[in-house]
């Protein structure tokens, strides 16, 4: 989708006009330096493709790291299946249980080479994420969740690097998970694109990915309105306000087609399938019955590295894009509050144990109780997405302030007038997409949750658990899911302004 307004109208220093890292790099460049991350306003959001990466993400790390490579084939190849899986066969559990081993006796790879490329980086998270994943949801369900330190050591590395939590992320399955089907080398057009790592090799996966893909990229124009809107609130002349009206406008058109491709995944992804067959693979530590282990951190290589106290599995929840939408409306404060945790646990240090004595790191939740789930799912975002919701978030020029000065200071001003409505079509379109978001949830989680339930109890002959109850059902992002959505929900419809 072409974003609305051309690049070449942006200043030189404007941050979309920067590079955008590595943008050259290939497997083969790895000896490039990645100086563009060092730029004071490099976002990496590009004006083609927002948060998504303009060419191709890579495919494959260097020849070093083959080893990595090759074992997250085989648990491809190999079709590994979840360890809850009651019909397994006798074939598969081998299968499962020897690719484990196998995993067990990786070499311990060094990565200080990767730290020359953001690409190669992001790629080796990808792949040592996805190998966890397979590892800890393929265990049988009798089994103590070990992840083995070849894979914890070089995981809590790369994490190290990124800034990014040891566990797979909305960018590891969605942003960088995808290729072109036709080689193009430029960015493909949104039919042109599938997904390149699945868990289950089934359509109805991929298709759940690439939903998200498509947002992202329709995002696009979203970015664009907004940026628009930021370089007219440094005008605020008559004509800034009748051009931001118009900006607005047009934005709540385009979140109106968010929400309708939202909707599409319905079409290539059944909800009992994802429930019951694809989800699982997604859970992290905080919505796990089991605690998980990280073997190694006893050792040398081990050394200044802790696993966070909270792991969440990823969730779109994760997208700079809605939330670069709530901060820019000023909507945040009121969809994502300090009281809209979506928090569970009391407390999110007993999903995870260590096997070294080290004590556990407070630098990803000591606080994460108080913290809104905005807050905490920012960082599980690329830490580039993560300082440009910063940058939205300082602006001395808050367009919901604007708003609110224009139309207090002259409320029978038909252009106010018309300034306000667009701001709350903008909201209430908002709003509309975390409903249908909503009904999705429904169908996909509560629907099949219930299902699910009301088997198990008339497998176990009546009463006890199996009660269709499904009040405490849980995201992957470790929320209390359906309260939650429904705070954030009500939480954007208050944020409209009604002047009296
Ligand atoms: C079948 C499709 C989907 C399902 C079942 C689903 C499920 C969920 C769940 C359970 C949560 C609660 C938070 C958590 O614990 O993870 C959540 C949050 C969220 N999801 Fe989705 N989701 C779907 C698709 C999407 C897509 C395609 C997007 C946009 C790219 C999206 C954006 C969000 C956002 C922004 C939140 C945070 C809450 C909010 O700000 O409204 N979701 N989702």
């Amino acid at each position: 989708m072409e974003p609305h307004f051309s690049s070449n109208t942006l200043p030189p220093d404007h941050f979309l006009s920067q590079p955008r890292p590595d943008s050259t790099a290939n497997a083969t460049t790895l000896g490039s330096v990645d100086t563009t991350t060092l730029a004071a306003h490099d976002f990496d959001v590009d004006n083609r493709s927002g948060f998504m990466p303009p060419q191709e993400p890579l495919g494959r790390l260097p020849v070093q790291w083959e080893a990595w490579e090759a074992v997250l084939d085989v648990a491809i190849q190999d079709r590994l299946q979840l360890g809850e899986k009651v019909d397994q066969s006798q074939e598969e559990k081998d299968k499962s249980s020897h690719w484990r081993a196998r995993v067990r006796e990786l070499p311990l790879l060094p990565t200080t080479d990767l730290k020359s490329s953001e690409i190669v980086l992001r790629r080796a998270h990808i792949v040592l994420a996805w190998i966890m994943h397979f590892y800890v949801h393929s265990l049988p369900l009798d089994n103590d969740i070990k992840i083995p330190s070849p894979i914890t050591i070089p995981l809590l590395q790369v994490s190290n690097y990124l800034q990014l939590p040891p566990v797979l992320t909305y960018s590891d399955d969605v942003l960088y998970n995808w290729k072109s089907k036709s080689n193009s080398t430029t960015m493909p057009h949104l039919n042109d694109l599938q997904s390149r790592t699945l868990f289950t090799g089934l359509g109805d996966e991929e298709e759940f990915y690439l939903t998200s893909v498509r947002i992202e990229l329709r995002g696009v124009e979203a970015l664009s309105l907004m940026r628009s809107t930021m370089d007219e609130l440094f005008v605020s002349d008559e004509i800034a306000v009748k051009r931001i009206t118009s900006y607005l406008t047009r934005l709540a058109k385009v979140i109106d087609e968010l929400s309708n491709l939202l909707m599409t995944v319905r079409h290539g992804c059944d909800p009992d399938i994802f429930y019951n067959k694809i989800r699982p693979w997604f859970k992290g530590a905080d919505s796990d019955r089991r605690p998980w282990t990280f073997e190694g951190l006893d050792r040398e290589e081990a050394e200044g590295l802790e696993v966070p106290t909270e792991l969440s599995g990823p969730s779109a929840g994760q997208s700079s894009l809605i939330h670069a939408m709530d901060i820019f409306l000023g909507v945040v404060e009121y969809s994502h509050s300090e009281e809209i945790t979506g928090s569970t646990t009391p407390s999110s240090t007993s999903e995870i144990s260590h096997s070294s004595t080290r004590p556990l790191s407070t630098s990803y939740s000591s606080t994460t109780e108080r913290q809104s789930f905005l807050a905490r799912m920012q960082l599980y975002m690329p830490r580039h997405h993560r300082n440009f919701l910063n940058h939205l978030r300082s602006t001395t020029r808050p367009l919901r302030q604007f708003v609110v000065n224009n139309t207090c200071a002259d409320p029978d001003d038909a252009r106010n007038t018309a300034l306000l409505d667009a701001y709350n079509q903008a909201i209430v379109a908002l709003k509309g997409f975390r409903d249908k978001h909503i009904i999705l949830v429904s169908l996909y989680i509560v629907g099949p949750a219930r299902r699910a339930s009301i088997r198990t109890r008339d497998e176990i002959g009546g009463g006890g658990e199996g009660t269709g109850e499904t009040s405490d059902l849980k995201g992957t992002g470790g929320t209390n899911l359906v309260k939650f959505l429904k705070d954030v929900r009500d939480g954007t419809k208050g944020a409209t302004i009604r002047m009296t």
